[in-house]
Formats: C-alpha cells, structure tokens, sequence
C-alpha cells in the first residue's frame, strides 16, 4: 500500500528563542536532533520503512531528514531536496520574537500574520539583513518578499502533484521532511481541511504524521505513528 510519511523538522534554534523564521536558515538544536533521531527509531520500531525521500533545501528540514533515515538505516534511499517544500516566508516579521511582536502590534493582529488563511506578513524589504537574493541556492528562484497560506499552498501543491504523488502511485513509501507551515498546506488539502478550520491546526516538531492511500490513490485517515 503507497505511504506517505510527514515529518516536521526538529526543533530549530528559533523555535527555541521564539523568533519567525520562515526561509532563514536556522540549524537544529540538541532537542531538534534527539527529536529527529526518535523520528527514525519510532520508523524503525513500527516497521514503517520509507523507499523515497523528499525535503526542502533548508538546513532544519535535511538535518532532520538524514538524522531520521540513519536511526532507521535508510540513509541510502533517494532524495530530492526542492525550494517549493521550504517554510512559507515570513516577510517583514523574519527574525523578530513573537511574544515582543504580539506586544507591539497585539495577539491578535499577530495571530492574524501567524495562522490565517490568506493575509500574508508584510513584505520584507530588499537588501536588509534577511535578503536572500545572494544566496546561491536560490539562483534563478522567484523569491517571494512574503506568504500567506494560501500563497504556500500555490508553490507546495503543484509539486505535490507533479512530483511526489507519482512516486506513491507507484507504490513507494514516501518521507517528506519539512515545516510546520509548507506540511499544513499539505495536510489542508490531503484531509480536506477547510480554510477557516485550518487556521487551527498545529504540527508538533518530529513527530510522524501517516497517510495510507487506496487503490484509487485516495488518502486514508491522517495519524500519528506513535498511536498505531
Ligand atoms: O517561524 C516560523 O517559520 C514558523 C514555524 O516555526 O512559525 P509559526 O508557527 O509561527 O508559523
């Protein structure tokens, strides 16, 4: 039966210091890394053994990937690493504390930027601190100033279709390692969340999230692999 697998990275250094991070690449910390690690012993104890391996091209999300896949001895599999899977841009709000912003701009204001459907963060502004432009990995890449969910969605799910759906079609089981916001958009549409209700779902760090899909290639039941 095609599987497909979904982890968040571990946590990052930001998600300690509590900091927007989006596309800034922040590395894992000792939690993040113990998280992940547990990530391939939970893979490995319930027998559940990807054949294939997607990310994004940030440092949290590989990490993560390759500290999952050795705990359950499939480092070897193949991997493609894409920008499309990377976290939604956090414009203007990159690298500011999110408990300071709340004070400054009010929770709900904050909440609004953090989790609602289509308003996306300010832009970031060219040439700052965070301007990615220079970054080589984003060579020839239309690198957005900002992202809503719904601008996410745009990116993530065309290369779901193109790309990774292909691969479950013909029976692989499928790890993605990536962020909470990129997997949301994923999880949105595979569970046919709506727009408001989506607003509420979280993905905890390191944690397996499992999808068995049918003959017809229709997603099964969305469950954490520690309750299986
Ligand atoms: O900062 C970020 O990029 C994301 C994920 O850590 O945060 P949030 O949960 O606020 O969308």
């Amino acid at each position: 039966m095609p599987t497909l697998i979904l982890v968040r990275h571990g946590q990052s250094q930001w998600n300690l210091e509590n900091r927007f991070t989006g596309w800034w690449d922040v590395d894992l910390t000792e939690k993040g890394v113990t998280e992940a690690i547990a990530a391939g012993e939970l893979l490995a104890a319930k027998d559940l053994l990807p054949t294939i391996a997607f990310t994004s091209v940030q440092l949290r999300a590989i990490k993560t990937l390759h500290l999952t896949l050795e705990a359950c001895g499939r480092l070897w599999i193949p991997e493609t690493k894409d920008w499309r899977l990377n976290e939604r841009h956090y414009g203007g709000l990159t690298g500011l504390n999110k408990a300071e912003t709340a004070e400054k701009h009010g929770a709900e204001q904050v909440h609004i930027w953090r989790r609602s459907f289509d308003t996306p963060p300010p832009p970031l502004e060219k040439g700052g601190q965070y301007d990615l432009s220079a970054d080589p990995r984003y060579a020839g890449i239309p690198i957005p100033d900002t992202e809503s969910l719904k601008l996410t969605i745009e990116r993530v799910l065309p290369y779901w279709e193109s790309t990774i759906l292909p691969e479950l079609t013909k029976g692989e089981t499928v790890i993605i390692s990536a962020h909470g916001n990129s997997l949301r958009a994923l999880v949105k549409h595979l569970s046919g969340i709506s727009d408001d209700e989506i607003t509420g779902l979280e993905i905890p760090t390191g944690e397996p999230i499992v999808y068995d899909f049918d003959d017809a290639m229709q997603p099964g039941e969305r469950h954490y692999l520690k309750d299986r």
